[in-house]
């Protein structure tokens, strides 16, 4: 045991993005250098408190995993302590905590992860929440670890489909992630240079797609469209990828450049390929943004725990980081409005969003 006896476990939740690992890092070493606190790393999510799966980590163990993708620890995004196969079995995660006997749990998690993380908290549990997504959706901070990254590979993405899209005349569909959010859309569309950007916030009109399309490929001979996995045709429905049944959100998003394609091959006299980028937005090596940027958040994330504050998440907001209840960030995202800098740029130099006029809601 270590000299203060403090013990802090650590559990990554939700679906993975780059930055976990310098998270797990940086709480980890800063609380050890300066708390001497002993570490468990808990397996895999919530699953891992559910199964009693957990193991102490080494100062040895959190070197030399800044730069890597994914998480050390293992992520879940299907195991609910409230409804695990349709029991509740939270009981027995905070008897766990206690047999564990950990001062404080910080969870590394998207807002289904705070969620369930506020309602552990109610029940006893000391915990610090720390907001990561791709998708830079949760509320209450400016923006999320993994998001950079992500929009740096749609970047790349559309910087390579610009040359072949213009040496062949054609437009280039590119699909990302992001579910019920267009954020990676918008930044990845603005940063590659994106002619359409389809985000779910605002259903498009596929005719006005087209004239948007149309009008490009005749300026320039090939055009760039940039569709979010939530965007749907005004009036339309989701397109859906597959559904996980034991997920609190079962619908898994994906397939809308393919159908796009098909919807406006019968309006334009081009040829049209589609890209979906999928999970490769969310692997890999995190950007030095990142980096740095997890690592605030897991040195902040400690100081909370090293100072008993607890219920809380870390945050960024107007580049300071602080923090706020788990309630008031449970069960909230945020969306792209039209009041977003990217956005007004956007429309600024003439990225359609599929929108008639500025019928924007
Ligand atoms: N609103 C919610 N209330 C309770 N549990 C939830 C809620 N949303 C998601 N969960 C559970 O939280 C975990 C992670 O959720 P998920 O949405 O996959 O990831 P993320 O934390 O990245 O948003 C899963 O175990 C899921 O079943
Ligand atoms: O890996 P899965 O289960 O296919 O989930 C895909 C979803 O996860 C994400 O990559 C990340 O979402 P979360 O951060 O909320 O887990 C979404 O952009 C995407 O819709
Ligand atoms: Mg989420």
């Amino acid at each position: 045991m270590s000299k203060s006896g403090l013990r802090v476990g650590i559990l990554t939740s939700g679906g993975d993005c780059s930055g976990l690992n310098a998270v797990i890092r940086s709480v980890a070493k800063s609380l050890m250098l300066n708390q001497e606190a002993t570490i468990i790393g808990i397996k895999d999510g919530f699953l891992g408190l559910i199964e009693q799966r957990a193991t102490p980590l080494t100062y040895q163990d959190c070197s030399g995993i800044l730069s890597s993708g994914g998480t050390i620890l293992g992520t879940c995004n299907n195991a609910n302590p409230f409804n695990y196969n349709g029991q509740d079995v939270s009981a027995s995660v905070v008897e766990y905590y206690h047999k564990l006997d950990l001062h404080a749990l910080v969870v590394i998690g998207g807002d289904g992860s705070l969620s369930v993380s506020h309602l552990l908290s109610k029940l006893g549990m000391n915990i610090v929440g720390v907001p990561k997504t791709i998708d830079n959706d949760l509320w209450g901070t400016d923006r999320t670890f993994g998001f950079d990254t992500a929009t740096t590979v749609v970047t790349d993405a559309l910087d390579r489909l610009q040359t072949t899209g213009q040496s062949h005349k054609r437009l280039m569909i590119l699909e990302t992630m992001g579910r019920y959010a267009g954020w990676i859309a918008l930044h990845g569309g603005m940063a590659g240079g994106a002619d359409v950007i389809l985000l779910p916030e605002f259903p498009y009109d596929i005719d006005e797609v087209a004239r948007a399309c149309e009008k490009r490929m005749c300026e320039k001979h090939y055009s760039i469209l940039v569709v979010a996995e939530g965007a749907k045709p005004k009036n339309g429905e989701l397109t859906v990828r597959e559904r996980v049944c034991t997920s609190h959100d079962p619908l898994r998003l994906g397939g809308i450049a393919e159908a796009l394609k098909q919807q406006l091959a019968v309006k334009l006299d081009a040829e049209i390929r589609a890209t979906t980028l999928g999970h490769i937005q969310r692997g890999g090596s995190p950007s030095s943004f990142d980096r740095v940027f997890a690592t605030n958040l897991g040195c902040y994330a400690a100081s909370l725990v090293a100072q008993n504050k607890f219920g809380l998440v870390a945050v960024i907001q107007n580049n300071q980081m602080t923090s706020l209840p788990l309630e008031k960030v449970a069960n909230k995202t945020r969306l792209v409005t039209t009041d977003d800098q990217t956005f007004i740029s956007a429309r600024a130099l003439g990225v359609s969003f599929g929108v008639v006029g500025d019928n924007f809601k």
